[in-house]
């Protein structure tokens, strides 16, 4: 499976643990979304640091200089890039990488930009390269070369642009090509949230939907989130569905607690998928390792669906380990199923070794 599959329609958008906006999401999102930096929760040196670089372009007078965003879906950076335009006081305009599949749709965006404006390009690793090119350009000069004509009668015209500020967003900055990577005056690493960070989204959250929720209740529904934003709303939305048709409304730590357990999301964010990997690979194939493919089959699942939309979270977790020799569960596997790990991946001999990749 390439990319280009993985940010579409993946079966990840069908889990409730899914890390991509599934349609509710997108509808409910951006009643949800901090307008300010001062509303946008945790990413502490983030903020810090495109305060700065808001602040001094604000004080100049000029426009911001362009930023990347780069981090795993529903971390907030859709949400950081209209804070942006917010608090530059400038209007916003946004495209994605795939809408722009010639060089002249991205002139047509560009030359219609405002002096200031923010140009918004998510998924910015998956644009065409001749737009790409053009982009270099266009950031660093203000400047685009509109072809017209083909074959040896084509001509270059440049089009001068007013001063914008683009900012990218991917979740893969190791995809971008080195020299679009350098045009960016200032690269933002969003990372995933503390479980408190999850509290305080939760609790904002919560009281814009008018839901009542306890402290225990959000802290339930924070550890479960996989330490991202999108998935904590997402849980908070299912909750406060059981909590208002099989209780009062309010929701505790029992009530998240009971409801996430209807959902088959355990305290520490595992779904049924995840948790099947973890089952076969421990109770089928004593902890492994194993091959890919042998776990895929044993899980009645494709190889890509284990590899891609179960796994990174499992290893993130440090409940799996990718070695040489096949998949390993680690002894917090075991732990985490209730088993007892055999003395062979406890003690310091056989297995472990595994574990140094
Ligand atoms: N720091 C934060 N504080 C409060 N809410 C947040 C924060 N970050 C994200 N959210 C919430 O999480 C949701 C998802 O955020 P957003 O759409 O910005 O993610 P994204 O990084 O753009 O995801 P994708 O890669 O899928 O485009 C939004 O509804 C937003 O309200
Ligand atoms: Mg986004």
């Amino acid at each position: 499976m390439n990319w280009d599959d993985t940010t579409d329609a993946t079966p990840d958008t069908e889990r409730l643990v899914g890390s991509v906006a599934d349609r509710e999401d997108q509808a409910v999102e951006a009643a949800l979304r901090p307008k300010d930096l001062g509303e946008f929760i945790g990413q502490e040196k983030v903020r810090e640091q495109l305060d700065l670089v808001l602040r001094a372009a604000r004080a100049r007078g000029a426009t911001a200089d362009h930023v990347l965003l780069s981090g795993a879906p529903g971390l907030g950076k859709t949400t950081l890039s209209m804070i942006i335009a917010a608090e530059m006081g400038a209007p916003i305009r946004i495209t994605s990488g795939p809408a722009i599949q010639h060089a002249g749709d991205l002139a047509a965006i560009l030359s219609s930009l405002q002096e200031g404006e923010v140009l918004f390009l998510d998924e910015i690793h998956r644009m065409s390269r001749p737009a790409e090119e053009m982009l270099y350009m266009a950031m660093e000069d203000y400047r685009v070369d509109v072809i017209v004509g083909k074959g040896p009668g084509a001509t270059a015209i440049p089009l001068e642009l007013p001063p914008f500020t683009l900012v990218g967003a991917t979740t893969r900055a190791g995809l971008l090509p080195p020299p679009l990577r350098d045009r960016f005056g200032f690269t933002a690493h969003m990372e995933f949230y503390e479980p408190a960070e999850l509290e305080r989204v939760i609790h904002r959250s919560a009281n814009l939907l008018d839901v009542e929720i306890d402290a225990q209740g959000a802290a339930e529904i924070a550890g479960r989130s996989r330490g991202t934003p999108r998935i904590a709303n997402r849980l908070l939305r299912r909750v406060r569905d059981y909590a208002q048709v099989k209780a009062d409304g309010h929701i505790t730590r029992d009530i998240a607690g009971v409801a996430l357990g209807v959902y088959e999301v355990d305290g520490r964010g595992l779904d049924r998928l995840d948790r099947a990997v973890l089952e076969a690979l421990i109770k089928l194939f004593g902890g492994g390792p194993v091959g890919l493919s042998t776990l895929a089959v044993a899980v009645g699942e494709e190889r890509e669906t284990v590899e891609e939309v179960a796994e990174p979270f499992l290893v993130r977790e440090g409940l799996l380990a990718r070695t040489p020799r096949g998949r390993v569960a680690t002894p917090a596997a075991w732990a985490h199923l209730g088993l007892t790990p055999p003395q062979q991946i406890r003690g310091t001999s056989g297995q472990q070794d595994l574990f140094r990749t």
